[in-house]
């Protein structure tokens, strides 16, 4: 037990000033901006800098792709400065140290896990597990088979999809993630968060991590 837990939260697929400010407020570790072409949180540049701008320092700012072309990932580094980028496709090790900007890469939980798919980036900062099959989007709200994740893992990992207040003190519990992140658990629609939800997710989590300090003491 780490007598020190703090999970890192991430909330992901803010599209809306109140959303950015409330998730800020409640000191969350990160934030996501969704870039990946069909998703339905898709941010255009503009609307993307106009958030990035109320996003205090300490805050991660998260540029999040999947198979977006190179140049397109390079123009949304140049206007919106994200301090961490998150690559939830096909994307090879290569091209995602490409940028020079430090990077989550996203490992499909959901079908075929491939026996080295958590070894093929250790260069990521962390791996962030989600319950897409390969080639699948994220921010579906279903969760996978926790018990797939190894006992021991190539890098930190975020744990992702389908976490929602009413799971997320069971998650941190049984899995002891490095952190978590959420898009769907935390709305009231496609990127439109609720405010109560995101309200009691971080407290969820807080809840947990105040239990593995006490069964660490
Ligand atoms: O949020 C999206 O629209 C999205 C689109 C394409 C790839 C990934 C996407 N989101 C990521 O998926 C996970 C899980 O989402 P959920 O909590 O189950 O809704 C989310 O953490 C985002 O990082």
């Amino acid at each position: 037990m780490n007598a020190s837990a703090h999970t890192r939260i991430k909330f992901c697929g803010m599209t809306r000033a109140q959303d950015v400010a409330l998730a800020c407020e409640l000191r969350v570790d990160a934030i996501g901006l969704v870039f990946a072409q069909r998703s339905s949180r898709r941010l255009d540049i503009e609307a993307a800098r106009a958030l990035r701008g109320q996003i205090p320092d300490g805050v991660d700012v998260v540029a999040l792709f999947m198979d977006n072309e190179g140049p397109q990932v390079q123009r949304v580094i140049d206007a919106v400065r994200p301090t961490l980028l998150q690559f939830h496709g096909n994307e090879d090790e290569a091209f995602c140290g490409a940028f020079g900007v430090p990077y989550l890469k996203a490992v499909a939980m959901g079908g075929d896990v491939v026996a080295d798919a958590l070894s093929r980036h250790p260069d990521a900062v962390a791996l962030l597990l989600d319950s897409h099959a390969s080639g699948g989007a994220g921010g579906t709200g279903h969760r996978f088979d926790w018990s797939r994740i190894p006992q021991a893992t190539p890098r930190p990992f975020l744990l992702a999809g389908g976490l929602h207040p009413d799971n997320v003190f069971d998650a941190v519990n049984t899995v002891h993630p490095w952190g978590v992140d959420v898009s769907s658990g935390i709305e009231s629609a496609p990127g439109e968060k609720d405010a109560a939800k995101m309200r009691r997710f971080v407290e969820e989590v807080r809840r947990a991590d105040a239990l593995a300090r006490s069964l660490a003491r």
